[in-house]
């Protein structure tokens, strides 16, 4: 897991060193280094030999198109930066001049009128250039640049600047242009992901010390692009840094979270799903879930639906035992479920509701989805088995709306929303979006950022609740199996599995929609 720190976190917990840096005679100690770490990862891009950079990460476990540069070798490349006032200016300044004394031909833009004097001193003399924005050298610099490098502004940006480049009707920076930001894109809020229409997109962010939740968050995602870590030991202060906003599992130990049958295991020592799902009005919402279900891998599925549903889901699905909804959850063939998915096109008739409420009276873990966070009520202390909420952002504000709770704004605050809503009704809850956050009751909260927008389709929802209720029944038979109930940490972990799981199948899957989802998860599974 990776942990990621807001932004002005990471800010305050780098000041002492820094100071203590300047106090010793060395104010560039870490500007070298971010500016190494920054100058190391272009180097690679472009297939040149690159600086001994130890501490730069791998990618980042989240989802990016990235763009590879044609060619080898940094000589003669025309690398262009924008410069601002601040230690992100300096940071642009200190990597073009390492990239100037490789042969690169590199220019500072210089975007403030204050700048880092030693930085452009330092590129002078490796043969570089340092050009005001303003003049025509400038404009024509942006308009042959082969690289990019968004310097302007860091962690210390207060709200987005004007970069030359990018304006109609001037000379403009080549759409081929690859670029690369410095920390942070200039003027994107570090701590929530905040950005207003100047903040320009890079293809790969360099960021220095720990990962900022504005990377990963709100419109970071998209701006960012490529995410690249450069580790700066002795940098940071951790009493100052504190508890991470939350960590990314990896694809790793998403892939782990799935269990393999024993070779002797049967149907129902492997996991049973109870699913409480579909109603006439919609009885595909069922199927999904059931399909992703079935293709992630549980012994078997026990369905409790209504109506004409019924007769579609049967047909639809041959394996299932499929009851009537009000058999469920203490009907006959209930008696084994290991776990419960109650919610995907469940309706929102009375009937509807009352089976819902019936299941959450059950010790059994439960996947709450769609129409049946309708029934969730708070609750001074968990449940003996803990309970996973699945809303989207619109169903989070509904539940607060509902409850009364002025919970944090889940599209602009999703973390402090998430963690807010897990305390008050003291079960996991996984907001979902393009990070998707699982907060556990007691503040932890684990992302998953493996997803991408063919995921924004209807139904992808109710493949990741079949996704998670084949995790949990299969854990929760394991445990079972083991003595010992699932806890809200397992819980939470399983849920941030299921959504990366659910990103990975996007990226396999034979076609576009929701439907083919769970084939793309059977291929990411393989026989299990
Ligand atoms: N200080 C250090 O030794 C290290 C700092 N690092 C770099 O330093 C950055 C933070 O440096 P700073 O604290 O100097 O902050 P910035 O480089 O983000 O710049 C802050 C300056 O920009 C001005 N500014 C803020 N918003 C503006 C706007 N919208 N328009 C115009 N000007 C604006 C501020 O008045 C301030 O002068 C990090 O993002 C990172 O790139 C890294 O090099 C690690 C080491
Ligand atoms: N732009 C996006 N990028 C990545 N994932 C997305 C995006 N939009 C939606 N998703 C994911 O798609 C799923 C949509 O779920 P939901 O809104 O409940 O759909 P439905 O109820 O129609 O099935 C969620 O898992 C969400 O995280």
């Amino acid at each position: 897991m990776l942990p990621v720190f807001l932004g002005s976190a990471v800010r305050a917990a780098e000041a002492p060193a820094i100071a203590a840096a300047a106090a010793a005679g060395d104010p560039e100690r870490y500007i070298a280094r971010a500016a190494h770490g920054l100058a190391s990862v272009i180097l690679r891009h472009l297939g040149a030999a690159g600086l001994p950079a130890p501490e730069v990460s791998g990618p980042v476990p989240v989802r990016r198109e990235v763009r590879v540069l044609g060619g080898a070798g940094v000589r003669g490349r025309r690398v262009v930066a924008w410069v601002g006032p601040g230690n992100n200016g300096a940071d642009g300044l200190h990597a073009l001049s390492l990239l100037a004394a490789r042969g690169a031909e590199a220019t500072a833009v210089l975007v403030t009128e204050r700048h880092h004097e030693p930085g452009a001193a330092r590129l002078r003399a490796a043969g570089g250039r340092v050009l005001p924005a303003s003049g025509p050298a400038a404009g024509r610099a942006l308009a042959r640049a082969e690289i990019l490098i968004d310097a302007a502004l860091g962690t210390g940006a207060n709200g987005g600047i004007d970069l030359p480049g990018l304006e109609a009707g001037r000379p403009r920076v080549p759409a081929s242009a690859w670029r690369i930001a410095c920390d942070v894109p200039s003027g994107l809020d570090a701590d929530h992901g905040e950005a207003d229409p100047s903040v320009p997109a890079a293809d790969t962010t360099v960021t220095f010390g720990e990962l900022k939740a504005g990377l990963l968050l709100g419109r970071g995602r998209s701006l960012a692009g490529e995410l690249r870590l450069v580790r700066l030991p002795g940098l940071l202060d951790p009493a100052l840094l504190g508890d991470p906003a939350f960590s990314v599992l990896s694809e790793r130990e998403a892939m782990d979270s799935v269990l393999s049958p024993r070779p002797e295991e049967h149907k129902y020592s492997r996991g049973v799903l109870g699913l409480v799902a579909g109603s006439p009005a919609y009885p595909g919402a069922a199927v999904l879930a059931a399909h992703a279900a079935l293709a992630t891998g549980v012994g078997m599925l026990s369905a409790f639906t209504r109506g004409t549903a019924r007769l579609t889901f049967s047909g639809a699905i041959p394996e299932a035992v499929v009851s009537r909804r009000e058999d469920a959850p203490d009907g006959a063939a209930a008696s084994r479920v290991n776990a419960w998915l109650v919610g995907p096109g469940l309706g929102d008739e009375p009937e509807d509701l009352d089976a819902a409420r019936r299941v959450l009276a059950t010790d059994a873990p439960v996947v709450v989805d769609a129409s049946a966070l309708a029934v969730v009520a708070p609750s001074a202390e968990p449940s003996p088995v803990p309970r996973l909420l699945t809303p989207h952002a619109g169903e989070l504000r509904a539940l607060a709306r509902r409850l009364g709770a002025d919970w944090p704004d889940p599209l602009t605050r999703p973390v402090a929303a998430a963690t807010a809503a897990a305390k008050a009704l003291c079960a996991v809850v996984l907001l979902k979006g393009s990070t998707t956050l699982v907060a556990a009751p007691d503040g932890g909260v684990l992302a998953a950022c493996s997803a991408g927008p063919e995921l924004a389709v209807a139904g992808s929802g109710d493949t990741l609740a079949g996704l998670l209720g084949a995790l949990l029944a299969t854990h929760a038979a394991r445990a079972a199996a083991e003595g010992r109930p699932l806890d809200a940490a397992e819980l939470q972990r399983l849920g941030a599995a299921g959504a990366v799981l659910h990103g990975l199948a996007a990226t396999r899957a034979p076609g576009r929609g929701a439907e083919p989802l769970a084939a793309g998860l059977r291929e990411l599974l393989g026989p299990r």
